[in-house]
């Protein structure tokens, strides 16, 4: 049994239905950590590359309060959840705020009859009107503290706040809300349901995040190690995914001559430099295997490159890890103060 007084040194919860179940998933697996399940009923599962590790299941609307109660150390949910749910920012932290899916915005969203109000500015107008008329304007919303952060910001004062936990895109033609502020990815449900955002109504840009409880990960050595493992291993899997390795049979007189010819096109001869090795061969002696890190992007351009350097036999692969000297993100984790997951979406 380990310091927290549980089997498992480490625990994450992941979302358990959803949106964002399968992507999870997938993600974990993509990054070399795949989750074992033992079937779809259980709310415990393993993950076989990092013993000690043990992966909870919950509703994503409970990960952030299950980090911050200390069930897990660390959580998988959307950025809008945890923006919503944390009530400690120090406790909960957010380690990486973009994991790459899960993408969506958390919008306002008025009837299409609405024919003058077209931007937030007219909804903040239509508010005093409201007001004049002795009415407020009903929102239906599952996230409150997220929507009246932004209204109250925006100077928008006059509201009321309708809670309702799903189907919100239904309540403006039900007649218990006059608009509504939920998440929209493809826009197709708004517009099925005759609804229009706003210009400059964007209260949040969500996507999956990795959040972590800074203090009962600094409490035990355990934990710690295997967060800084786990941490790492999305942070370099992250940090390669912008790349390709490149490789080519290279003609030349000596190293030297090939790293120049090579370096003489810096945005395409690797993140430091091109690696020269000699190539061993009985019939020629003149042959270098190079070897450098490019851009996706700019993968014909290195390809040509490395043709006219006199390269032949060129061939690109995927990046797994791509680590650096230290993570960043676990750094961070060991320093709070630098956390600042409050500037996305101007929040
Ligand atoms: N259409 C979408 N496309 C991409 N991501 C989305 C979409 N809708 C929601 N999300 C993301 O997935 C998270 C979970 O949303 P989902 O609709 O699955 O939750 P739910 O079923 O309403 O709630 P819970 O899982 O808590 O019961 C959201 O917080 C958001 O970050
Ligand atoms: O812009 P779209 O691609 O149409 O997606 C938007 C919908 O996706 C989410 O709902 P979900 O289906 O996850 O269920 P929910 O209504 O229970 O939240 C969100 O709440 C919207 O209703």
């Amino acid at each position: 049994m380990s310091a927290n007084g549980r089997d498992a040194a480490l625990r994450l919860v992941i979302p358990s239905d959803g949106e964002l179940y399968e992507p999870t998933l997938n993600y974990l697996g993509s990054c070399g950590l795949s989750v074992r399940r033992p079937n779809s009923r259980q709310y415990t599962a393993t993950i076989r590359s990092l013993p000690g590790v043990e992966v909870l299941f919950q509703r994503s609307a409970d990960v952030t309060t299950k980090v911050e109660e200390g069930s897990a150390e660390l959580g998988i949910t959307g950025l809008d959840r945890y923006l919503e749910y944390r009530t400690d920012e120090r406790t909960v932290v957010s380690l990486l705020d973009d994991l790459g899916y899960g993408r969506c915005d958390f919008v306002l969203a008025v009837p299409d009859a609405w024919l003058d109000v077209s931007s937030i500015d007219d909804l903040a107008d239509l508010a005093l009107e409201f007001k004049q008329q002795g009415k407020q304007l009903r929102i239906a919303t599952k996230y409150p503290k997220l929507l009246r952060e932004y209204l109250f910001h925006r100077g928008i004062n006059y509201f009321t706040l309708v809670a309702v936990s799903g189907a919100l895109e239904a309540a403006p033609v039900a007649g218990y809300a006059d608009l509504i502020a939920d998440l929209t990815a493809t826009g197709t449900t708004l517009r099925e349901n005759r609804l229009k955002t706003l210009q400059g109504g964007t209260i949040l840009t969500s996507q999956s995040c990795l959040i972590g409880n800074a203090t009962t990960l600094l409490r035990s050595k355990d934990a710690l190690r295997l967060a800084r493992e786990f941490i790492e291993m999305l942070e370099a899997h992250m940090r390669a995914e912008p790349y390709y390795r490149l490789t080519a049979n290279v003609r030349g007189a000596s190293p030297q001559e090939v790293s120049a010819t090579v370096l003489s096109r810096p945005e395409v001869s690797g993140l430091r430099g091109p690696t020269i090795a000699r190539v061993y061969n009985v019939e020629e002696q003149d042959w270098y295997a190079v070897s450098l890190l490019v851009r996706k992007d700019r993968l014909m351009e290195a390809v040509d490159h490395l043709r006219d350097c006199g390269g032949i036999e060129v061939s690109a692969s995927q990046l797994s890890y791509l680590f650096k000297g230290e993570s960043s993100v676990f750094s961070r984790l060991l320093d709070p103060a630098s956390e600042s997951v409050e500037e996305i979406g101007g929040l």
